[in-house]
Formats: structure tokens, sequence, C-alpha cells
């Protein structure tokens, strides 16, 4: 029997980069060109999870295994932008500051047949209270751009999170744990 044929729906270069973590290296890259829009009132898990899902079923890839991911920064029901400019950032970390909030990371995993699996890891994470000293040095650190929530725990906001419960991983953008359980149910040989 041959090995399946993996290929990882997606932009983020953080993807691939934890995809290798784990010792897996996609056949293809393709991203996935979608509409990103949440509707109206929908509720931060049901998107991560439709934009996961839509993500896989949009890349045309016949006879291949078809990963993707999406994740969300939600203060409650609020689902937070990805920060594209200065004052969305900005307006993220006042959101953000002093309290907790939650980061929701959907995968779906396509295959060649049409069945999509589907898994969700939430996590909860709370900022240090930002003085305005810090929010400004992290606005000049330039790591909010494209990033759910304007932040980003691998860079320096790892110094400004004073608590994270969850998946490490899945607040960077995949979730590791479930990423391999998927692709293993899946039958990718991953030791
Ligand atoms: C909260 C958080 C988000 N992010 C990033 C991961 C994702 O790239 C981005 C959330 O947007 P996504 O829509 O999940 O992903 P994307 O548009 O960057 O890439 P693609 O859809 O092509 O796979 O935010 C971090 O890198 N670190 C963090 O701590």
């Amino acid at each position: 029997m041959t090995a399946p044929t993996l290929v990882l729906a997606s932009a983020s270069p953080r993807r691939l980069e934890l995809l290798a973590q784990i010792g897996i290296t996609p056949d293809r890259v393709v991203p996935a060109d979608i509409d990103e829009t949440p509707h109206s009132k929908e509720l931060p898990r049901v998107y991560a999870e439709r934009m996961a899902l839509e993500k896989a079923s949009a890349v045309d890839a016949p006879y291949c295994h078809v990963l993707a991911g999406d994740t969300v920064v939600a203060v409650g029901r609020r689902i937070l932008p990805k920060a594209e400019n200065e004052d969305q950032a900005r307006a993220c970390l006042d959101l953000l500051s002093g309290r907790r909030h939650r980061v929701f990371s959907a995968i779906a995993l396509s295959a060649p047949d049409g069945d999509v699996r589907l898994k969700l890891s939430v996590s909860a994470v709370k900022f240090k209270r930002l003085s305005a000293e810090e929010q400004d040095a992290y606005i000049r650190s330039q790591e909010w751009r494209g990033k759910a929530g304007g932040y980003a725990i691998q860079g320096e906001a790892a110094g400004l999170i004073s608590w994270l419960q969850g998946s490490h991983s899945g607040v960077v953008g995949l979730p590791l744990y479930e990423t391999r359980t998927l692709l293993r149910s899946a039958g990718f040989a991953i030791a």
C-alpha cells in the first residue's frame, strides 16, 4: 500500500513549523482562499470549526488528505480580529489586558473518500494588566501583524502572559496533540 499524501491547506508558516515539530512534512502546501468573515452572532467555537472545515474543503487535491486549521481568539462571545493595523492591535490589547480570554483552535482533515474529521482545542490565556509602556513596546514589535487577537504567544507576548491552560501549540495555530491523533486515525504512520 502506498503512503497517504498530505496537503497542508495553509499560508501560515507557523503551521508548517508546528507540523515539523512532530516530525511531519506535508507533501504539498496549498493555501486555502476562503471568505473568513464571521456570520452575525456566530459563536467563536462554531466559527473556528466552520473555518477549518471550509479551508480543508476549499483545496482541490484529489487522492490527498488535506489538513487545515483555524485559530480564533475570543473575549466571551466576542471574536477578536486578526490585527492588520496598529489601531486594531491596540484595541485587542485593551480588551486582553488583565483578563482571561479563550483561544479556539480547530483542525480539519479531509480524506480522499470525502470523509472529513474535525477536532477542537480550547485554551484559556491570561495577560497581565498592561501598562501604557508595555502596550507601546508590544505595538513597536510588530509581532501582532496578521495574528488572531493581535498577539503571538511564541514571541515577546510570552513575557506578558501570566497564565495558560490548554495547548500552547493550539494557541500558536495548530494543536499538536489533536493533530497527531487525527493523522494517526487517518492512517498516517506517526511513531
Ligand atoms: C493567538 C495567536 C495567533 N497566531 C496566529 C496563527 C494564525 O496564523 C493566525 C490566526 O489566523 P488563521 O486564520 O487561523 O490562519 P492564517 O490566516 O494565518 O493562515 P491559514 O488560514 O492560511 O492557515 O494567528 C499566532 O501565531 N500566535 C498566537 O499566539
